[in-house]
């Protein structure tokens, strides 16, 4: 695991879009081998996205041949429900780029038959040979997607009943009531994600030092989905300086040295 400690929200946002870009870059990616790229939603990665759109309108990034699986849905909800993932994700990015619209994946959380459309959706990962790249972010009680506590960490994509804590957490998109949040939401599971060639995580704010400190010094524990990421041979956590407040001193110190010798000699 490599952890980047970073100042502020702005520093992880510029990071983590750069380095997308460099990944996309480095591909090399063509109609016949498009970059696949993973993506969530949430606040944590508006200002990642707000970069990404940046360096596309410089004429320095293009999505022609990037295709895009997103983690989760709510079930319930159409996809022009202004809640909706898929709309949140039109809005904040897909809209403002050059992305073919059949290369966007999201889950169709109003499918008839919810778990075919979640197998259909780990099907189509396989027709792309995988993920390449996939962006994440984490609740304050350590679950990646929605993969809430006490989820297989072998899990696959499939239905998700959220936990009152998560709910009540992204009530504030609802009106801030809670009973308006769908009570269950399809996502990706934590096998899916493991499989991805590489994980980026992006971790701000005091509000997520627990799910920090979980995912970087605990056990791998399915109480903490995010602590699967231990075992991914490719992960990555860009992470604020209010986010390490439950770090020790030591592992911060590590990172920090690591990121120093690693600026001396870059990747
Ligand atoms: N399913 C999403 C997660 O993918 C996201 O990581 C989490 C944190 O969201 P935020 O970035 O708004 O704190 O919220 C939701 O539960």
């Amino acid at each position: 695991m490599r952890l980047i400690p970073l100042a502020d929200a702005e520093q992880v946002a510029r990071r983590a879009a750069h380095h997308i870009a460099t990944r996309i870059e480095r591909h090399g990616p063509s109609a016949q081998r498009p970059f696949v790229l993973g993506l969530p939603t949430g606040s944590t990665p508006l200002g990642t996205y707000r970069e990404l759109v940046r360096l596309h309108r410089a004429g320095a990034l293009s999505f022609r041949h990037v295709v895009t699986f997103n983690m989760d849905e709510y079930v319930g909800l159409s996809p022009s429900h202004p809640q909706s993932y898929h709309a949140f994700m039109h809005r904040h990015l897909f809209s403002q780029i050059d992305i073919p619209a059949d290369n966007i994946h999201l889950l169709n959380g109003t499918a008839e038959d919810l778990d075919a459309e979640c197998r259909r959706f780990e099907n189509r990962i396989r027709h792309y040979g995988g993920v390449n790249l996939f962006l994440g972010g984490v609740g304050s009680d350590g679950h990646i997607a929605f993969n809430e506590p006490a989820s297989s960490l072998a899990s696959r994509t499939r239905v998700m009943t959220l936990t009152d804590a998560t709910r009540r957490a992204n009530a504030r998109f609802f009106n801030d009531d809670p009973a308006q949040v769908p009570r269950r939401a399809l996502t990706v599971g934590v096998g899916t994600l493991m499989e991805a060639e590489e994980i980026m995580l992006l971790v701000t704010g005091a509000h997520k030092a627990r799910a920090l400190q979980a995912a970087v010094e605990g056990p791998v524990n399915h109480l903490w989905t995010v602590s699967a990421l231990q075992l991914h041979p490719n992960s990555l956590i860009l992470c604020d300086d209010d986010a390490t407040l439950e770090l020790r001193v030591r592992t911060l110190r590590y990172f920090q040295q690591r990121e120093a010798d690693m600026s001396a000699c870059p990747e």
